[in-house]
């Protein structure tokens, strides 16, 4: 994290531009919630997220590259948070035109409450943190204590949550993992975000938080991580089929000793195809990109807890 200094001038004639923190663990389903959110709005969003290079944003809503920002379609913009908020914060503000609304994709294992005095920046105005929970993480038992105490706190910060996976889940999975919302975040609005089953104003709802906290920049370390989750990048000498690909992936336990929760990347195949990896638990999901998608295959990606 590097120091951040505010800006002596604000920008835009001080007109502040509300901002919303989109938090919760790893693989909730925040990029996918933001993405379809990018795909819907037709206002000039800005868009902070982690990294902007390999695979988070939708390459659909992609216009132009230019290093660590990326031009999206309808004015909208996305740029990295990889060296703390203040790069990409300098970034939206050095624009002309400010944008409608400003989003910040938070790290899977990062906290609410370590950021929220950010989004008062200069030439911002914190509207709110939207939590993405999946119904399979908060009834999960077999995720460690402390990963479920982790989860629990994000959600107790939240001014609002999008509930994902209710596709995947049966109803009464569904019905204990919002009584466990109603114990961590009382009284806080609660949005069906399953895939197909988004509630149609729901994700306008981000835009649209109203919630404001007081928070004093001066007083911020700046986000923090979790300090258990271990990230390594494992390059995949490809190309390789999908049986090939599939076999790898069995592999990762023996590889990264811990218990993975999170993998993605981009692998080429011997067909010139571009194979798209999620892992999210024991969940792995293996797509195909679609020409208009197609990327440079990745490195893999796998975040595992330290035994
Ligand atoms: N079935 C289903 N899958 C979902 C839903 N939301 C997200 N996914 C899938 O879950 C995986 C992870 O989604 P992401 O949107 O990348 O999750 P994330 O929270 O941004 O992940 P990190 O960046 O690793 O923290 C992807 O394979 C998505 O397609 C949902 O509501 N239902």
């Amino acid at each position: 994290m590097t120091a951040y200094t505010e800006p002596e001038f604000l920008p835009w004639d001080g007109r502040r531009v509300p901002l919303t923190f989109v938090g919760g663990y790893l693989g909730a389903g925040k990029t996918s919630a933001i993405n379809e959110l990018l795909a819907a709005s037709d206002r000039p969003i800005a868009v902070i997220v982690n990294d902007v290079g390999a695979i988070n944003i939708d390459a659909r809503l992609v216009k132009k590259r230019n290093g660590d920002t990326l031009e999206l379609t309808d004015g909208c913009v996305c740029c990295s948070s990889i060296d703390g908020f203040g790069a990409a914060f300098d970034q939206i503000r050095a624009r002309a035109v400010p944008p409608e609304h400003i989003i910040v994709e938070l790290s899977g294992v990062a906290e609410a409450s370590n950021v929220i005095p950010w989004g008062n920046s200069a030439g911002f105005l914190l509207d709110g943190v939207v939590i993405v929970a999946a119904v399979d993480q908060l009834v999960d038992t077999g995720l460690p204590g402390w990963v479920r105490q982790h989860i629990d706190r994000q959600v107790s910060e939240a001014d609002m949550i999008v509930l994902t996976k209710t596709d995947l889940a049966d109803r009464p999975t569904t019905t204990a993992a919002i009584a466990r919302l109603g114990e961590l975040a009382p009284g806080v609005p609660v949005v069906d975000g399953g895939l197909g089953r988004r509630e149609p104003e729901a994700l306008g709802r981000f835009l649209a938080l109203g919630g404001h906290r007081a928070g004093d920049i001066a007083a911020v370390p700046g986000p923090t991580l979790f300090d258990l989750h271990q990230t390594d990048m494992m390059p995949i000498d490809g190309p390789l089929d999908r049986g090939e690909l599939e076999a790898l992936l069995d592999q990762l336990p023996r590889h990264f000793g811990g218990q993975i929760v999170r993998a993605k990347g981009v692998v080429a195949t011997p067909d010139d195809e571009r194979l798209l990896v999620q892992i999210v638990g024991s969940r792995r999901e293996i797509s195909v990109l679609l020409p208009s998608e197609r990327q440079d295959p990745t490195d893999l990606v796998v975040i595992s807890l330290r035994q």
